[in-house]
């Protein structure tokens, strides 16, 4: 408990200073892959001026984009992490330590315009919110890829990529994190995900692989690696329950990760498809621990090893979905349903979801870190790089 307090006093204290000075701000490295594609190269105009603009925003931004400020403020300005590795109980130091050696060899020049960006970001996010009418069904408008309303004590997460079938980018995978985290503390009760469109989610964007960091294809396998743990992480975190409302056909990542919802509702006209072996891949999602849980190992086999798409009502049956519904009156009866149990007492139902995922937490993470560190290496194999070139050739498709 001491230990705790102090830990909690240095927190509120470091969390402070964070805002004062770029130097003493802290971040997640997780956001790297993402911001490392622009193309265009910021000035030291610009970084000095995004340094000033990040003293003014009108909202703490938390830890989290703190410690990614201060990780690629440091890499702009000293290049690559040669500090000693701070000890274990010097908490604040060896967060910062952690997120900046994390950069790697991320040259000067993207880490400046990754800061550049992430501050326009945030002074855009902070601006858009404070526009927002109290009580009114507000859109955050940051997202380029998602839509996210709050209403009704629910907060909508909603895929918006209908011309790729919603396949998940670099960057969507980043806001999806950010949208959850947001939706994690922000006054609903129930968080739902949908997808706009004819389809829930087509799973990873394909072309994700093409954007090859100056690092090579091991570095892009690397960070993809740590971007997936940290993705599939905030799904076994989420403290709200945790509703899916799959609207179309789900493929890859978008339904392992159902596995790890509290919910999932379906339209009739939803298939449920993981076709890793014909992608030379491996399950993510916590899912080969998940599904053979839910459906029992052959089941869990038949979709996870020979690529079995099944139907919503095959989904139902084997305990992937909770409900089936019309698609004619998908969209009515669900958002009716949910809208009833949002009027359920909020902390009672954070508390029983924490009492049934806490059983389970610890070897969720540990199933999460082995799955990414197995899909590294597959990454890097020929039957993948051959499938998604394929792919990507036009010469295969599901
Ligand atoms: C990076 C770290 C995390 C990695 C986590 C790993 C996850 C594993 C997976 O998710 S595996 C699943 C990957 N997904 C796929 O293999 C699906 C590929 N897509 C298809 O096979 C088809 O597009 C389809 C069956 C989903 C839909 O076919 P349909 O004929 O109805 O539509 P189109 O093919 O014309 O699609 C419209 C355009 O959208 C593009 N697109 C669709 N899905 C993806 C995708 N997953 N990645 C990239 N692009 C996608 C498609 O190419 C069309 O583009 P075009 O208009 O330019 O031709």
């Amino acid at each position: 408990i001491a230990m705790a307090g102090v830990a909690g006093r240095l927190a509120r204290r470091w969390c402070r200073s964070a805002v004062r000075s770029p130097l003493q701000v802290i971040s997640f490295p997780s956001l790297q892959l993402h911001l490392s594609g622009t193309a265009m190269r910021a000035s030291q105009e610009d970084f000095e001026s995004a340094m000033n603009q990040v003293k003014l925003l009108k909202k703490d931004p938390g830890n989290e984009v703190k410690l990614r400020l201060y990780a690629l403020y440091k890499q702009a300005t000293e290049g690559p992490c040669n500090m000693p590795k701070p000890g274990v109980f010097d908490f604040i130091n060896k967060a910062k330590w952690d997120a900046w050696n994390a950069l790697g060899s991320l040259p000067k020049e993207t880490a400046r315009q990754n800061y550049v960006d992430l501050v326009s970001s945030l002074t855009a996010s902070s601006e858009s919110s404070s526009q927002v009418k109290p009580g009114a069904d507000r859109e955050q408008q940051e997202y380029e890829n998602l839509v996210v309303t709050s209403e009704d004590g629910i907060t909508k997460i909603m895929f918006n990529r209908p011309t790729r079938k919603n396949a998940i980018s670099t960057q969507m995978y980043q806001e999806i994190m950010l949208a959850l985290k947001a939706a994690s503390k922000d006054d609903s009760t129930i968080t739902v995900v949908t997808g706009n469109g004819d389809y829930y989610c087509s799973g990873n964007d394909l072309a994700n692989f093409t954007d090859i960091p100056p690092g090579g294809v091991e570095e892009k396998a690397k960070q993809s690696a740590i971007m997936l743990r940290d993705f599939v992480g905030t799904f076994i975190d989420f403290p709200k329950p945790l509703v899916a409302v799959v609207n179309g056909p789900a493929v890859g990542i978008s339904v392992t990760i159902l596995g790890l919802f509290d919910a999932v509702y379906a339209s009739d006209r939803a298939t449920f498809h993981t076709p890793f072996s014909h992608l030379g891949l491996s399950p993510e999602g916590c899912a080969s621990y998940t599904f053979p849980k839910i459906m029992g190992p052959a089941k869990a086999t038949e979709m996870l090893i020979f690529g079995k798409k099944l139907t919503a009502g095959e989904a139902c049956a084997q305990g992937l979905v909770t409900e089936v519904f019309p698609d004619s009156t998908f969209q009515k009866e669900v958002w009716t349903r949910l809208k009833a149990y949002s009027k359920l007492p909020p902390n009672s139902m954070r508390i029983s979801k924490q009492v049934i995922r806490n059983t389970e937490k610890e070897k969720l993470h540990a199933v999460n870190a082995e799955e990414s560190s197995v899909l590294q290496e597959r990454w890097l194999s020929d039957e993948c790089i051959n499938a998604t070139m394929n792919f990507l050739s036009k010469k295969a498709k599901l």
